[in-house]
């Protein structure tokens, strides 16, 4: 069957289950599959245009055979879950209740790791591009882990249930369109696969998103008062209220022009690795692309000396008001060990290295510390300024103190900074390495990313990820060497 064919299919299931779709909505086939447009009439922002109902989602919950499946609330068991009910749907084929959604989901994923690496277009792709990126981090068992709960759990039950047995290539494959679809929708289906929900394609800003009342009855799914509340204690249920929906809905954020693509999005702050790793593509931009660092590669430039997680947590927990002014830091909101897309290290790295570079850091009072923390960082901030101007490099005054008590007690902030340049140079080095790109330099990879084709292409989007963070390593490397040498 074509795309048309398939997508005229799941309009028709859509009408049976009372899914409603705004007529001024086109469901069509577009460059990455199915695809949501406005007809010839703009739409204003906050208007529903699909109410779905509650009972027409595939869940562990709604499954025919929830009560075989080992149901998990989030992460990759909830995923392996969902995939294991959405395989024996599949497998039930024109007997499944959701036969008319199943039959309009991809056959092929490319590039999408969960459906495993390799793609029946026949690009052929190795995992090796992807040495030392975000992507292989978030990575990490994914294949060990399919291929397990394949074996332990989905394979047993195919038996127990008679069913024809998807193999462990078919399963890997319901794990892509898990990844790449699952809505997450409330306290009792929790994952979910939501027809036409998912039909929308991403951008970051986008111009509608779901909506659904989270917080219902683990138990029952009630919305409304259950016999599993035991706030009244009396099991009573409330039959009021008749006219409370039973929906999910996808409602418009901003105004969407006529006939115009509208795009939902998978997350405000994903990453192009993120993207990659659960969708299988990337955007040509992307600013929230960044380099984090693990507790294990940090150890390996500072040493065995830790900082106290709990100094730590809470000095970075603080505004850090200044650092707005900084070319170098940045104050990042969720406090992760990072180097953003301009290349500025995190305010937590920052004060990582401060602190490893401040000495008898256990035995100094709260308030003494955080002094010298600033005036390290005013220190910094006269150096970022220095750096600027076309003049020759000054190096500046190290920070006047108050008192002499001060003075007696204060470290060599001045010898922090450059300190700190040489730890992160270090830092950007080592990962650099670590990104082998299959042996290539960044110029070969440029060569082989553009001979090849634009869309889906997994080569060429892992290509794009080392080449984006070979090109961040290298710039703040080189920042922070200037900073260096603006000390000397
Ligand atoms: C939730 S589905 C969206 C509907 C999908 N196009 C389809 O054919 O059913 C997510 C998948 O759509 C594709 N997709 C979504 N947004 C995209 C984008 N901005 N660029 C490329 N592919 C995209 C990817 O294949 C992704 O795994």
């Amino acid at each position: 069957m074509s795309l048309d064919a398939d997508i005229s299919a799941l309009i028709a299931w859509c009408s049976s289950r009372n899914v409603w779709i705004d007529p001024r909505l086109r469901i069509v086939a577009g460059p990455h599959g199915v695809a949501v447009y406005s007809r010839g009439t703009s739409i204003p922002s906050g208007t529903t245009l699909v109410r779905i109902p509650r009972a027409s989602v595939l869940s562990v919950k709604s499954s025919p055979i929830s009560h075989l499946i080992p149901a998990s609330p989030y992460g990759r068991s909830a995923q392996l879950s969902l995939a294991l009910a959405l395989s024996v749907e599949l497998a039930n084929g024109e007997m499944s209740a959701w036969h008319g959604y199943l039959q309009s989901l991809p056959r092929d994923i490319p590039g999408l790791f969960w459906a495993g690496a390799t793609s029946t277009r026949g690009d052929s792709f190795t995992t090796g591009w992807l040495a030392g990126t975000e992507a292989a981090k978030l990575l990490a068992n994914l294949d060990d882990e399919i291929e397990e709960y394949y074996r332990m759990v989905a394979r047993p039950m195919y038996e127990q249930l008679r069913i024809s047995r998807p193999s462990l290539q078919d399963f890997r494959h319901v794990c892509g369109l898990v990844s790449s679809r699952a809505f997450l929708v409330d306290a009792y289906h929790g994952l979910s696969m939501v027809p036409i929900a998912d039909a929308f394609n991403h951008i970051q800003d986008n111009h509608v998103h779901i909506e659904t009342d989270f917080d219902v009855c683990p138990e029952c799914g009630s919305l409304r008062q259950c016999p599993h509340d035991d706030d009244t204690g009396d099991g009573s249920t409330d039959d009021g209220d008749d006219d409370q929906e039973d929906t999910y809905e996808m409602v418009s954020n901003r105004p969407i022009p006529a006939g115009s693509e509208i795009f939902n999005t998978y997350g405000e702050t994903l990453s192009n690795a993120q993207l990659f790793v659960q969708y299988g593509f990337v955007l040509d931009v992307n600013e929230n692309d960044c380099i984090t660092f693990s507790s294990v590669e940090l150890a390996e430039v500072l040493g065995g000396d830790r900082v106290p997680d709990q100094l730590l947590n809470s000095l970075t927990a603080l505004p850090w008001d200044d650092m707005v002014d900084s070319e170098l830091v940045y104050v990042d909101g969720s406090r992760r060990f990072c180097i953003n897309s301009d290349a500025l290290i995190s305010h937590s790295l920052w004060l990582l290295l401060a602190l490893h570079l401040l000495p008898q850091i256990p035995e100094k009072p709260h308030d003494s510390l955080i002094r010298d923390l600033e005036n390290a960082f005013h220190h910094q901030l006269t150096l970022e300024r220095c750096i600027g101007t076309d003049s020759e490099v000054v190096a500046p005054t190290p920070p006047v103190l108050d008192d002499e008590a001060d003075a007696a007690s204060s470290p060599n902030l001045y010898g922090i900074i450059p300190n700190m340049a040489r730890l992160l140079v270090s830092l950007c080095r080592r990962r650099a390495e670590a990104l082998t790109g299959c042996g290539k330099s960044s110029e070969e990879l440029g060569d082989i990313f553009d001979s090849l084709p634009v869309d889906g292409n997994p080569t060429r989007m892992a290509i794009s990820l080392v080449l984006t963070e070979r090109s961040l390593l290298d710039s703040c490397a080189a920042a922070w060497e200037s900073a260096m040498r603006a000390t000397r």
